[in-house]
């Protein structure tokens, strides 16, 4: 797609010269109505969208498809993934502003509709696209992919909302926070309350913290990556233009462009990946252990990320390891990000290995995800409370199983890519009371270059102060 007939908004680029400069509403000039502007990155967003609600679909995964489909890159791909990603990241808010605005509750505004308005208070509310350019492109995308009637009613919606800016709007729809401080921060930060309630507890119940937090899983992460170490270096992902980062001896963080025109993450020899998921792998390799140091398992290892760390570690120092995943389609991703692990498709609750048989043991465990919730956007609405009991049974199951395959004196790495209590320190704290063979360690003691881990003997990784996913890690020792 060309840019001709652009124009640009503070940097954000958008399509239609004069007719996004249109103002909207208030009948026709000169008795007729302005055909409506086709505006490919907003129909992008907007598809992404429906997609996200009426089939499920993974926005990050979806996102990469649909840009490449519709022949949309540089600015116009930028433009596209902000407001979908920005969308579905503050619809907590929005849809409070909307129901200010609205005679109709959102939940009775036709799905469609909803996601479109949605769009357009995202560019009113927290971009620098004009007002009037974000009403007039918006109402466009209505009357073109719903119909005129619905246009009129989301040029309505918009115009109201349109009159404060969001730090007006807030104290109007937000609870305030003196009465009600987690429905507070579920309004102004745009998370579930049940999430905010998990979160201000991982954090220690302070409200500041959580705040921090919440405003950080709103942030657009950093791309960071991995040079897996004997295949690319650090130095050369910086020749491509990435900036070495802060903890990770192996990441480099890069900050704009499309991660695989970086030469060694085109030809597979580095790969996306968040310093701290680099960090807990590196950190059960760090643990002492006496006598043989030579087998490895990764027993949760789709899609790959720890498991190609790990296995270029093992490499390097003559070490095996051998990667497991439950499902097929994931342990054939462990497979392509590996050059020298066996790799199978295996339950951990059920092993296909003999016990007490490895030196170092990783289990990243499945997860809510919570600690992502930069990177996945929807993935907040998605999420339900009741997933939470049944994670931590499988959780627990899989920690035990970790330990069974360990040899006495050998580390097991427990991991997961939350912070949520029950899915963390519950965990392991239920195995190793339950068992006789296992010794809970001091885990920041090998994690050192890293500040504000905890005080242990867990390390809890955190975007609002390490820039990386809220990564959990316990590192336990197995006894005799
Ligand atoms: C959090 S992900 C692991 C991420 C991976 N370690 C990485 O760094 O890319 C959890 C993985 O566990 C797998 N899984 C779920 N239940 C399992 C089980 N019972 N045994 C083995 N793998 C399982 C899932 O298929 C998923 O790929």
């Amino acid at each position: 797609m060309t840019t001709s007939g652009r124009r640009e908004y503070g940097g954000i680029v958008t399509r239609g010269d004069k007719q996004a400069d249109r103002p909207t509403g208030g009948g026709r000039a000169g008795g007729k109505r302005p055909k409506p502007v086709r505006d490919e990155a907003r129909n992008v967003a907007y598809d992404l969208l429906r997609a996200v609600d009426e089939r499920d679909a993974y926005a990050n995964l979806l996102m990469p498809t649909l840009l490449r489909e519709r022949g949309l890159s540089g600015r116009d791909a930028a433009l596209a993934t902000e407001l979908a990603y920005g969308t579905l990241r503050g619809l907590g808010t929005y849809d409070e502003i909307i129901a200010a605005c609205s005679d109709r509750p959102p939940e009775d505004i036709d799905p469609p509709l909803l996601d479109a308005i949605r769009i357009g208070v995202h560019q009113l509310l927290r971009t620098r696209v004009p007002p009037h350019a974000a009403v007039s492109a918006t109402v466009d995308l209505v009357r073109l992919r719903i119909g005129t009637g619905a246009s009129k009613f989301a040029n309505a919606i918009l115009r109201k909302v349109a009159t404060r800016d969001l730090g007006q709007w807030l104290p109007i729809v937000a609870p305030d926070p003196k009465d009600d401080p987690v429905g507070h921060l579920a309004v102004a930060h745009s998370h579930p309350r049940w999430i905010v309630s998990a979160l201000r507890d991982a954090v220690g119940g302070r409200f500041e913290d959580a705040e921090a937090l919440l405003a950080a899983d709103n942030e657009r992460p950093a791309v960071t990556l991995v040079a897996w170490p004997g295949r690319s270096t650090v130095g050369e992902l910086a020749d491509s233009g990435a900036v070495p980062a802060r903890y990770s001896p192996y990441a480099a963080y890069l900050p704009d462009g499309d991660p695989s025109s970086v030469e060694a993450v085109g030809q597979g020899r580095a790969a996306v990946q968040d310093e701290a998921s680099q960090l807990v792998a590196l950190a059960l390799t760090r643990v002492p252990v006496e006598g043989s140091d030579r087998l490895w398992l990764d027993m949760c290892a789709g899609p790959g990320g720890k498991a190609g760390l790990l296995d270029s570690l093992a490499v390097q120092d003559d070490r095996h390891l051998l990667a497991a995943d439950q499902r097929f389609h994931r342990a054939r991703l462990v497979w392509r990000a590996t050059r020298r692990a066996g790799v199978i498709t295996a339950d951990g609750t059920e092993p296909a290995w003999r016990p007490s048989v490895f030196d170092r043991v990783l289990v990243d465990a499945p997860c809510t995800g919570l600690g992502a919730l930069r990177r996945r956007p929807e993935a907040r609405w998605r999420r339900s409370p009741e997933s939470v009991p049944e994670l931590a049974a499988l959780q627990r199951r899989l920690l035990g199983s970790a330990l069974d395959a360990t040899r006495p004196g050998g580390v097991v790495a427990y991991v997961t890519c939350s912070p949520h209590l029950a899915e963390t320190q519950a965990v392991v704290g239920d195995v190793v009371k339950r068992r006789s063979d296992a010794e809970v360690l001091i885990a920041p003691d090998y994690l050192e270059e890293v500040d504000h881990l905890g005080d242990g003997p867990y390390a809890q990784f955190w975007p609002h102060l390490h820039n990386t996913d809220a990564m959990f890690l316990a590192l336990l020792r197995k006894t005799p």
